[in-house]
């Protein structure tokens, strides 16, 4: 594996205040990693980091095998860029804020390829002020797409995004995966890393509280049996065990989806009843959440590197 993002030990502190305490992950070529966690966590700035636009204050770090503090002209010639806020000039047009990057960018893109990967060919003539959020932020795609990148970093790169764009935007993003470009994506669609990733971290308050990849972490977590209690059920009747009640609904959390599902319709076959709203389900990056957030990181392994070794737990 080449990894093309290195990270070991990342601590950075803004004053008092550690925003990232020992963070360690590797993003293989081709990878699409997702970076995830709450508002505050630390993505961002480890983002910055990645970028060169932040200085680590402990631990290393490399960006297509460069350091991207001291090798900084060579790591942004391989990167391309999308932060959370785009510094336009809301009197230009598309085009033109397009040709006005397109000459700082060596091998630049054709701005209407830029576009067109972008899903933004329609609003060449418009100017950035008549843009919607949405649009602004496929014009950032657009920009960050211009240097034909190795390595993208998406900082939640469809926030304002309507669902079509959404999902138009991840497939230019598994495009540009399939043909060889690695992504670093923060996103707080858990829907859409889920889709779009191959691996995460998720962060907390700065450390990393669970990762690996995506499809062997929820395969390896207990997925979801939801359905309507039949009238005059109790919960303690049922052949397996009920997690949580929400209403009438029943939830229970197995671990052999199949097995559970069967003797479920077996047992309301023999006592006549029908499990109304029957809903069975892997695992997903929310339940995750969700069970983090609970204090419950799951089947987990200490961390062997990293400063904060006690909260950084690999999951799959
Ligand atoms: N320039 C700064 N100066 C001081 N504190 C900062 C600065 N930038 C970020 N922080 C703080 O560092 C912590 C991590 O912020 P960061 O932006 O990295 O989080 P994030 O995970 O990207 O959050 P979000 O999902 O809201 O974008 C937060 O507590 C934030 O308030």
């Amino acid at each position: 594996m080449t990894a093309v993002i290195q990270v070991s030990g990342l601590v950075k502190r803004y004053g008092d205040h550690v925003a990232v305490r020992g963070v360690s992950f590797e993003v293989a070529q081709g990878e699409i990693f997702a970076l995830l966690g709450r508002n505050g966590a630390g993505k961002t700035t480890t983002m910055e980091v990645l970028a060169g636009f932040q200085r680590p204050d402990a631990g290393t770090v490399r960006v297509l095998g460069l350091d991207p503090v001291a090798d900084r002209e060579r790591v942004r010639r391989g990167v391309g860029v999308m932060l959370q806020e785009a510094g336009f000039f809301p009197d230009l047009t598309v085009a033109a804020t397009v040709d006005s990057w397109r000459d700082f960018v060596p091998a630049a893109r054709p701005r209407d390829e830029a576009l067109e990967l972008a899903g933004l060919t329609g609003k060449a003539r418009t100017r950035v002020r008549q843009l919607s959020g949405g649009e602004k932020r496929r014009l950032d795609l657009a920009l960050a797409l211009l240097g034909r990148p190795d390595l993208l970093f998406l900082d939640e790169p469809t926030t304002g995004m309507d669902p079509e764009a959404r999902r138009n935007t991840w497939e230019v993003v598994r495009g540009l995966a399939r043909r060889g470009t690695s992504v670093l994506l923060t996103t707080h669609y858990l829907d859409e890393a889920q889709r779009l990733a191959d691996s995460m971290a998720i962060m907390d308050r700065g450390g990393i509280v669970a990762r690996g990849g995506m499809a062997e972490t929820l395969a390896s977590r207990t997925g979801r049996v939801a359905f309507e209690l039949p009238a005059g059920v109790e919960p303690a009747e049922l052949p397996i065990p009920v997690t949580a009640l929400d209403g009438r609904t029943a939830i229970c959390r197995v671990a052999d989806l199949d097995t559970a599902a069967r003797d479920l319709m077996a047992w309301a076959a023999a006592r006549g009843v029908r499990p109304r709203g029957l809903e069975v389900r892997q695992a997903t990056l929310e339940d995750l959440f969700l069970d983090l957030a609970a204090g419950d990181a799951g089947p987990a392994a200490d961390e062997a590197d990293g400063v904060d070794k006690t909260d950084d737990k690999e999951v799959a």
